[in-house]
Protein backbone atom coordinates (compact mmCIF):
# COMPACT_ATOMS: atom_id res chain seq x y z
CA UNK A 1 0.00 0.00 0.00
CA UNK A 2 1.14 3.64 -0.96
CA UNK A 3 1.04 6.51 1.79
CA UNK A 4 0.28 9.70 -0.19
CA UNK A 5 -0.97 11.98 2.29
CA UNK A 6 -0.12 13.41 5.61
CA UNK A 7 -2.67 15.31 7.64
CA UNK A 8 -2.19 17.12 10.94
CA UNK A 9 -4.22 16.63 13.80
CA UNK A 10 -5.20 19.85 14.97
CA UNK A 11 -8.10 21.57 17.78
CA UNK A 12 -11.04 21.73 15.12
CA UNK A 13 -10.71 18.07 13.98
CA UNK A 14 -11.17 17.06 18.08
CA UNK A 15 -14.53 15.32 19.25
CA UNK A 16 -15.54 16.07 22.60
CA UNK A 17 -13.71 13.16 23.93
CA UNK A 18 -10.34 15.25 22.83
CA UNK A 19 -9.63 12.54 19.92
CA UNK A 20 -9.79 12.75 16.59
CA UNK A 21 -13.41 12.83 15.12
CA UNK A 22 -14.53 10.25 12.76
CA UNK A 23 -16.35 12.19 10.41
CA UNK A 24 -13.27 14.30 9.89
CA UNK A 25 -11.17 11.43 9.02
CA UNK A 26 -13.79 10.31 6.66
CA UNK A 27 -13.91 13.60 5.00
CA UNK A 28 -10.17 13.67 4.48
CA UNK A 29 -10.26 10.03 2.77
CA UNK A 30 -13.49 10.21 0.86
CA UNK A 31 -11.07 13.31 -0.64
CA UNK A 32 -7.97 11.49 -0.92
CA UNK A 33 -9.78 8.55 -2.68
CA UNK A 34 -11.55 10.94 -4.94
CA UNK A 35 -8.54 12.76 -5.37
CA UNK A 36 -6.73 9.15 -6.54
CA UNK A 37 -8.77 7.91 -8.95
CA UNK A 38 -9.48 11.59 -10.47
CA UNK A 39 -5.51 11.27 -11.19
CA UNK A 40 -5.49 7.48 -12.07
CA UNK A 41 -8.84 7.29 -14.82
CA UNK A 42 -8.13 11.08 -15.79
CA UNK A 43 -11.19 12.71 -15.46
CA UNK A 44 -12.19 15.03 -12.51
CA UNK A 45 -16.14 13.72 -12.67
CA UNK A 46 -15.80 11.22 -10.23
CA UNK A 47 -17.96 9.92 -7.49
CA UNK A 48 -18.50 7.64 -4.47
CA UNK A 49 -20.24 5.02 -5.08
CA UNK A 50 -19.95 2.69 -2.08
CA UNK A 51 -17.99 2.30 1.04
CA UNK A 52 -17.67 -1.35 2.46
CA UNK A 53 -17.70 -1.77 6.47
CA UNK A 54 -15.46 0.95 8.45
CA UNK A 55 -13.77 -0.42 10.90
CA UNK A 56 -11.58 2.35 13.38
CA UNK A 57 -9.50 0.82 15.43
CA UNK A 58 -7.84 2.97 17.44
CA UNK A 59 -7.78 6.91 17.96
CA UNK A 60 -5.55 10.11 17.42
CA UNK A 61 -4.65 13.13 19.13
CA UNK A 62 -4.31 16.94 18.59
CA UNK A 63 -0.67 16.80 17.25
CA UNK A 64 -0.86 13.86 15.66
CA UNK A 65 0.34 13.29 12.39
CA UNK A 66 -1.87 11.30 10.22
CA UNK A 67 -0.89 9.31 7.04
CA UNK A 68 -3.28 7.53 4.32
CA UNK A 69 -2.79 4.66 2.34
CA UNK A 70 -4.41 3.80 -1.24
CA UNK A 71 -4.40 0.53 -2.99
CA UNK A 72 -6.19 -0.56 -5.77
CA UNK A 73 -8.17 -3.54 -5.73
CA UNK A 74 -9.71 -3.87 -9.22
CA UNK A 75 -10.73 -1.57 -12.18
CA UNK A 76 -14.00 -2.30 -13.15
CA UNK A 77 -15.69 -1.33 -16.67
CA UNK A 78 -17.07 2.12 -15.11
CA UNK A 79 -15.86 2.19 -11.60
CA UNK A 80 -12.15 1.80 -9.80
CA UNK A 81 -12.02 -0.02 -6.31
CA UNK A 82 -9.81 0.74 -3.82
CA UNK A 83 -8.81 -0.15 -0.41
CA UNK A 84 -7.53 2.79 1.94
CA UNK A 85 -6.04 2.44 5.65
CA UNK A 86 -5.41 5.68 8.13
CA UNK A 87 -2.24 5.28 10.41
CA UNK A 88 -0.83 7.11 12.45
CA UNK A 89 2.72 7.93 10.61
CA UNK A 90 5.05 8.12 13.91
CA UNK A 91 3.31 4.61 15.70
CA UNK A 92 2.58 3.16 12.39
CA UNK A 93 -0.34 1.78 14.80
CA UNK A 94 -3.48 1.72 12.41
CA UNK A 95 -6.73 3.99 12.57
CA UNK A 96 -9.17 2.89 10.19
CA UNK A 97 -9.58 0.50 7.68
CA UNK A 98 -12.46 0.58 4.68
CA UNK A 99 -11.61 -2.70 2.68
CA UNK A 100 -13.22 -1.63 -0.28
CA UNK A 101 -14.32 1.80 -1.91
CA UNK A 102 -16.14 2.05 -5.33
CA UNK A 103 -15.51 5.61 -6.89
CA UNK A 104 -17.27 5.76 -10.46
CA UNK A 105 -16.31 7.73 -13.56
CA UNK A 106 -18.94 9.85 -15.14
CA UNK A 107 -19.50 11.24 -18.16
CA UNK A 108 -20.80 14.73 -19.01
CA UNK A 109 -24.09 13.69 -18.67
CA UNK A 110 -23.58 12.34 -15.13
CA UNK A 111 -24.11 8.99 -15.95
CA UNK A 112 -21.30 6.33 -15.24
CA UNK A 113 -18.75 5.97 -18.72
CA UNK A 114 -16.31 3.59 -19.40
CA UNK A 115 -12.81 4.55 -18.19
CA UNK A 116 -10.49 1.90 -20.22
CA UNK A 117 -8.02 2.03 -17.68
CA UNK A 118 -6.89 -1.47 -16.75
CA UNK A 119 -3.79 -1.26 -14.31
CA UNK A 120 -2.03 1.37 -11.88
CA UNK A 121 -0.29 4.45 -14.41
CA UNK A 122 1.94 7.03 -12.62
CA UNK A 123 1.80 10.85 -13.46
CA UNK A 124 6.07 10.33 -14.40
CA UNK A 125 5.45 8.10 -16.71
CA UNK A 126 2.73 10.10 -18.77
CA UNK A 127 4.77 12.81 -19.30
C1 LIG B 1 -16.24 12.24 -4.05
C2 LIG B 1 -17.66 12.41 -3.52
O1 LIG B 1 -17.85 12.72 -2.41
S1 LIG B 1 -18.99 12.10 -4.58
C3 LIG B 1 -20.48 12.46 -3.63
C4 LIG B 1 -21.18 11.25 -3.12
N1 LIG B 1 -21.58 10.33 -4.17
C5 LIG B 1 -22.65 10.55 -4.98
O2 LIG B 1 -23.29 11.58 -4.94
C6 LIG B 1 -23.00 9.46 -5.96
C7 LIG B 1 -24.54 9.31 -6.10
N2 LIG B 1 -24.85 8.11 -6.92
C8 LIG B 1 -25.00 8.20 -8.26
O3 LIG B 1 -24.93 9.28 -8.86
C9 LIG B 1 -25.27 6.90 -9.01
O4 LIG B 1 -25.57 5.88 -8.07
C10 LIG B 1 -24.04 6.49 -9.87
C11 LIG B 1 -23.98 7.37 -11.10
C12 LIG B 1 -22.72 6.57 -9.10
C13 LIG B 1 -24.12 5.01 -10.29
O5 LIG B 1 -25.35 4.79 -10.88
P1 LIG B 1 -25.82 3.29 -11.17
O6 LIG B 1 -27.13 3.35 -11.84
O7 LIG B 1 -25.65 2.43 -9.95
O8 LIG B 1 -24.74 2.84 -12.23
P2 LIG B 1 -24.38 1.40 -12.73
O9 LIG B 1 -25.37 0.37 -12.30
O10 LIG B 1 -24.07 1.55 -14.18
O11 LIG B 1 -23.01 1.08 -11.95
C14 LIG B 1 -21.85 1.83 -12.18
C15 LIG B 1 -20.69 1.10 -11.55
O12 LIG B 1 -20.86 1.10 -10.14
C16 LIG B 1 -20.85 -0.23 -9.63
N3 LIG B 1 -21.83 -0.30 -8.56
C17 LIG B 1 -23.13 0.05 -8.63
N4 LIG B 1 -23.72 -0.14 -7.46
C18 LIG B 1 -22.78 -0.61 -6.61
C19 LIG B 1 -22.76 -0.99 -5.23
N5 LIG B 1 -23.86 -0.93 -4.48
N6 LIG B 1 -21.60 -1.42 -4.70
C20 LIG B 1 -20.47 -1.48 -5.42
N7 LIG B 1 -20.41 -1.12 -6.74
C21 LIG B 1 -21.55 -0.70 -7.32
C22 LIG B 1 -21.24 -1.12 -10.82
O13 LIG B 1 -20.75 -2.43 -10.66
C23 LIG B 1 -20.60 -0.37 -11.97
O14 LIG B 1 -19.22 -0.68 -12.04
P3 LIG B 1 -18.57 -1.33 -13.39
O15 LIG B 1 -19.04 -0.52 -14.56
O16 LIG B 1 -17.10 -1.17 -13.20
O17 LIG B 1 -19.01 -2.74 -13.45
Amino acid sequence: MRFHTRKWVKPEDLNPNGTLFGGRLLAWIDEELALYTIIQLENSRIVTKYMSEINFTSSARQGDIIEIGIDVIQFGNTSLVLKCEARNMMTRETILTIDKTTMVNLGPDGKPKAHGKTEIEYVKNRL
